[in-house]
């Protein structure tokens, strides 16, 4: 029995408005149980929104560590930079004195900075308390890319390692990934997704239906450590 439960709406502001607010709830009872919360948030385009309506929560900030699930291997500077978006969007406002933990380093390949990322990653007080994850048309989440070089490394459950780097076809420039074990180790777990197609693309991976394509999201689905809540707007 897999363990999902949805949240549709028919408006992507009053999603993102929903989730921002439940996600900081789960943030404030984290800062109350322990003194402190960590938050791992994934790029694209999908999550402006919800980055902004988190930004204007009303939290204890300084005890929160916000990172990435994934990172392009790019320089801040670029459009394509997750750490830029979440810089200009989520870090804003009252947000802005949350701790941001990049998975980036000046450095040709991610091969090159993975010790330093090793280092970045060690500074977040794990387990975290919230993981929101996006998902491609193509089925990916992170930067778990169907056909990605280390695909079966980052989705071995019994891996040890916390971030490796990725390349895939369709994932225009190198990326580092956070794995699916180190993601799993939330005490929750979101799945963002809008549109038609991604519906589809996520109830064919339920189902097991990717007509001889993997869907790599299907790893997320089918693990039983931690309830996937998706949210959905058209
Ligand atoms: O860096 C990334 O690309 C993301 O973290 C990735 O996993 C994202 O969630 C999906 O690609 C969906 O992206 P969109 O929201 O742009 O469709």
């Amino acid at each position: 029995m897999l363990n999902i439960a949805t949240h549709s709406f028919t408006d992507c502001q009053a999603l993102a408005a929903s989730l921002a607010e439940r996600v900081a709830g789960l943030l404030r009872e984290a800062i109350a149980a322990r003194g402190r919360a960590v938050l791992a948030v994934s790029g694209g385009s999908t999550p402006k929104h919800f980055f902004e309506h988190l930004s204007h929560a009303e939290l204890d900030w300084p005890k929160v560590q916000v990172t990435l699930v994934d990172e392009r291997w790019v320089p801040e500077s670029s459009e394509r930079s997750n750490a830029r978006l979440v810089k200009a969007t989520l870090l804003t406002d009252r947000a802005a004195a949350a701790t941001f933990v990049p998975l980036h380093q000046d450095t040709p390949t991610p091969e090159e900075g993975l010790a330093a990322l090793e280092a970045q990653v060690d500074a977040l007080a794990l387990p975290f308390d919230v993981v929101v994850l996006g998902m491609g048309p193509d089925g990916h989440t992170a930067s778990f890319f169907p056909g990605g070089d280390r695909l079966a490394e980052a989705l071995d459950p019994a891996g040890t390692a916390r971030v490796i780097p990725m390349r895939a076809d369709g994932a225009g420039e190198p990326r580092i990934t956070f794995t699916l074990p180190a993601l799993l180790d939330t005490r929750a777990l979101f799945l963002h997704i809008e549109g038609d197609a991604k519906r589809r693309v996520l109830a064919d991976a339920q189902l097991g239906l990717a007509e001889g394509r993997d869907y790599p999201v299907r790893a997320v689905l089918e693990q039983t450590r931690v309830p996937v809540t998706v949210y959905w707007c058209p």
